[in-house]
């Protein structure tokens, strides 16, 4: 009797090949498979939950008055939905989330967990719980959120996550994204960024906003719309074909708090840029330079002490390797995942094409030997 249908079985009789063929490639083919699809799915429920708090609580009011109440709805929101998601597919999967529920807990957190709560079960359709005495339920919103304080390391499986990277751009109404990473044995093998407000297309920066990217290591990096579905195509993304680092474009972080702008300067003068860097929150910088809208992503440290998180770099590193880029610190060692919860064996990051990167790290270190 023929055993039930495997990857490998399904391609042999599709395409006639020995069954030991079929097997290599499907093993190929499958790889992270599930994984990517369940990452996909969780960054769209959370883009959502993200859009919908945009749309509901962003007023002019919390604009002028600088409340940032609604980020924070956000976030744990979508870390909430996420984590759900995640432990629904993959129960055995730490991961290494941005928030915890501390703000959400007792009777000074009740008004927070209840609005998180709301727009969480209006996402998913599913009723997940905000009552902390029933919080060892499956679906209770605050363990939901909790999944996210695994400590990282060096062996075995786990995910990181930033529900919203750029809360800064979130508020502003500007660049925003969901990311999510799967790191095995210290190394990123999965990564999705959701970017709701990047443009499809950068030749259109009117038309449709809305752009999922993901990368499988191996499998080249794609981007997809935004909540579009399953059945819609996915394009190959690639890094800018630019040779001469003079007619490349660099981007930076909008907050000048997050990366040296002048340091930036001095290195793309070095360089003989001389169009204006694009200063945009978030991982979307490294999905600008995946798809060859900029070439290089500069992120001079400002302060001696800030260390970087793995989860605000882990799905952007990916994308760019898989686009055919290379991602380093500022000295051109490759960020380490592998160590806990930060990159502290790293200090600040450079992305680039691989066609320039040495000459931008190059740049990079002249630049910072003459400041000191
Ligand atoms: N001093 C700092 N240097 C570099 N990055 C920082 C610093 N302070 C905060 N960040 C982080 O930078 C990220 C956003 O960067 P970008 O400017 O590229 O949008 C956020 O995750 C933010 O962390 P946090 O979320 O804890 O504020
Ligand atoms: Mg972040």
């Amino acid at each position: 009797a023929r055993g039930p249908a495997t990857p490998a079985t399904t391609l042999r009789s599709l395409y006639k090949l020995p069954l030991t063929t079929a097997r290599k490639i499907s093993t190929h083919v499958a790889y992270l498979a599930k994984e990517r699809a369940v990452a996909i799915e969780a960054v769209e429920r959370a883009s959502q939950v993200c859009q919908a708090v945009f749309q509901r609580l962003i007023t002019a009011e919390t604009l002028t008055k600088k409340d940032k109440s609604p980020v924070t709805v956000a976030d744990f929101g979508a870390q909430a939905v996420v984590n759900h998601i995640l432990e629904r597919y993959f129960p055995d999967d730490p991961v290494v989330g941005e928030e915890d529920s501390k703000d959400l807990q007792g009777e000074e957190g009740r008004v927070l967990r209840e609005k998180v709560t709301e727009l969480v079960n209006a996402t998913t359709g599913d009723a997940m719980s905000s009552d902390e005495a029933s919080c060892f339920a499956r679906s209770c919103i605050l363990r939901a959120i909790d999944r996210g304080q695994y400590a990282g390391g060096p062996r075995g499986r786990h995910w990181t996550l930033d529900p919203i990277d750029g809360t800064k751009g979130f508020l502003r109404g500007e660049q925003f994204a969901v990311c999510l990473a799967l790191i095995i044995d210290g190394q990123v093998h999965l990564g999705v960024v959701g970017c709701p407000n990047l443009p499809y297309d950068m030749s259109k920066p009117d038309g449709e906003r809305g752009v999922l990217m993901v990368a499988v290591k191996g499998q080249g990096a794609f981007q997809r719309k935004l909540s579009a579905d399953s059945s819609e195509q996915e394009t190959p993304v690639h890094v800018s074909g630019v040779q001469n680092t003079s007619d490349a474009v660099f981007c930076e972080s909008v907050e000048a708090q997050h990366s040296d702008h002048s340091t930036n300067a001095n290195i793309a003068r070095l360089l003989g840029i001389t169009k204006p860097s694009v200063r945009m929150d978030s991982q979307c910088k490294y999905a600008s330079v995946a798809r060859g809208d900029a070439e290089i992503y500069l992120r001079l440290p400002v302060s001696e002490t800030y260390v970087e998180k793995i989860w605000d770099h882990a799905s952007g590193n990916i994308i760019i390797h898989e686009a055919g880029g290379r991602v380093s610190d500022i000295n051109g060692k490759p960020l380490d995942f592998s160590i806990g919860r930060t990159l502290s064996a790293n200090k600040g990051v450079v992305a680039a094409s691989a066609k320039i990167f040495d000459e931008v790290i190059g740049a990079v270190q002249a630049t910072l030997a003459k400041d000191n």
